[in-house]
């Protein structure tokens, strides 16, 4: 990518912000188990309806992309390894791929055991965070645990290794901090959102606009629920696009789209040439549903340009520190 030359304005999606231990004032008011089961229902019941649901063209439009080696509907997006094994289309416009096997069990496995109290040796610091974003008596955007995680770690380079494998046009700079994140139970989920950031958010520093999305399922979700929902998307039954939690899944898919623009201008004039324009894809509004007993997924946001890592202060948090362990697992 080039570098983020200019952000425009877009449409300002929603982003969360973390409220720090604000969980645990929460938990008192959901002690009693009538209280968690109306969270539950108002969390369904506050869905909006889908937007397009009649947008018949969508799926002719899929369909037709799907029959070309490279999809129309990537064009403007980072690029994505075709050849990836297991990488399967779940809808084309807008992009939602699966990899199914992406991380082995036991990759799962260490990388939950990061949210445990038995860290490994070079773990260093990882910050967790109760990432509740609540309001009024419903769930309005993300109630969760996050467990920010050093890029350094070695458990973390095979995910690391893979997604870059699996997006060939990015490289290390372009990830923010690796999450794994957390839903326990019925009154954790996340609501409709966008990942794209506002204008605002998306610095230079930032590495600009978030681009791409790579979500992996770290456990079966055993007791079901917690499905990955797109409010305005459908299956080819005619059902909305539901990613179920597999172990090992990559969910990808782009919550922003590129755009550079070359302005010729009157004769005699200069002209403009816009650079990296981003606006956020609207259509890629997804949710988070609360699973029935947990949920663990590992989250990876790949910016547009090279992002400063912050969470856990300047300079703490390094992308080439992760650089010898995924030339490691090349040998
Ligand atoms: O939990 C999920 O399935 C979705 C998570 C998500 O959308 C996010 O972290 O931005
Ligand atoms: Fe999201």
């Amino acid at each position: 990518f080039a570098p983020a030359a200019r952000l425009c304005p877009m449409p300002t999606p929603h982003i969360y912000a973390h409220t720090h231990n604000a969980h645990n004032q929460n938990e008192d008011r959901w002690d009693t188990e009538s209280e968690s089961r109306r969270q539950v229902q108002n969390f369904t019941t506050t869905l909006p309806l889908p937007e397009h649901a009649a947008d018949k063209t969508i799926a002719e439009r899929s369909i037709a992309a799907m029959e070309t080696p490279r999809p129309p509907a990537l064009d403007g997006r980072c690029a994505v390894n075709l050849d990836t094994h297991n990488l399967r289309w779940l809808h084309v416009d807008p992009p939602v791929l699966i990899v199914d096997d992406f991380l082995s069990s036991s990759e799962c496995a260490q990388l939950m055991r990061l949210t445990t109290t038995d860290l490994p040796g070079d773990a260093g610091r990882i910050i967790k965070i109760n990432s509740q974003t609540e309001s009024g008596l419903s769930i309005k955007q993300r109630i969760s645990t996050t467990w920010y995680v050093r890029f350094g770690i070695k458990i973390v380079a095979p995910l690391l290794k893979k997604v870059l494998d699996l997006l060939p046009s990015i490289n290390l700079n372009n990830l923010e901090e690796l999450q794994l994140v957390r839903y326990l139970g019925q009154r954790e989920g996340f609501a409709w959102h966008l990942d794209a950031l506002r204008e605002t958010s998306a610095t230079l520093e930032a590495g600009g606009q978030r681009v791409a999305t790579v979500l992996v399922y770290l456990t079966d979700c055993e007791g079901g629920g917690g499905q990955t929902l797109f409010r305005d998307l459908k299956m080819n039954d005619g059902r909305r696009l539901a990613v179920t939690p597999k172990l090992g899944r990559a969910l990808l898919f782009f919550p922003s789209v590129i755009k550079s623009q070359t302005d010729l201008g009157e004769a005699g004039d200069y002209g403009n040439v816009y650079f990296d324009e981003t606006s956020s894809d609207l259509r890629t509004s997804h949710a988070g549903q609360p699973p029935n007993v947990a949920k663990h997924i590992a989250q990876l946001w790949v910016h547009l340009s090279a992002h400063t890592p912050v969470v856990f202060g300047t300079g703490l948090n390094k992308h080439k520190d992760a650089q010898q362990n995924i030339d490691d697992l090349k040998k």
